[in-house]
């Protein structure tokens, strides 16, 4: 474990290093990111399978990186509390159930998001197969 004392370009090298292994880690480690971008990945090939239009390719990807980051940040809300609040206390459950309550806002605006872009493509398919 490391601080950051590089500068310059190096520091910021360093920092996306940094930010890159955090990302990797909390797929390792939280069952929430696997599920959230194994359904990621299902959803942007029906994307590409369905040819969806590139207005509908951007609110997927608005949806799929909101999920994500607040998954990110929950992640690290939960760590933080993990280190400074070990032993049960009601401002640690206030912060833990908030993150992830973010969560779960950004996962609605998903379905949203997923009900509006794919409602009429998924139709039209199933009429062209039934004709
Ligand atoms: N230190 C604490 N004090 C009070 N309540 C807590 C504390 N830690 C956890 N909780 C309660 O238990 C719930 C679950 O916490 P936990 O740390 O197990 O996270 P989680 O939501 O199960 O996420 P993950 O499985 O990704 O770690 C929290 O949302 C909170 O309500």
């Amino acid at each position: 474990m490391a601080k950051n004392t590089a500068v310059g370009h190096k520091k910021f090298w360093h920092s996306f290093r940094f930010a890159a292994h955090g990302i990797a880690s909390a797929f390792k480690s939280e069952l929430n990111m696997k599920v959230h971008s194994t359904l990621a990945i299902l959803v942007l090939a029906a994307a590409v399978i369905l040819r969806l239009p590139p207005s509908s390719w951007m609110l997927l990807l608005l949806a799929i990186t909101l999920v994500l980051a607040a998954e990110l940040l929950n992640t690290a809300i939960e760590a933080t509390i993990d280190l400074v609040s070990p032993e049960i206390h009601p401002l640690a459950k206030k912060a833990k159930d908030t993150a992830a309550g973010a969560v779960l806002l950004t996962a609605v605006f998903a379905v949203i998001v997923g009900i509006y872009v794919f409602y009429h493509p998924v139709m039209d398919w199933i009429t062209g197969l039934m004709s």
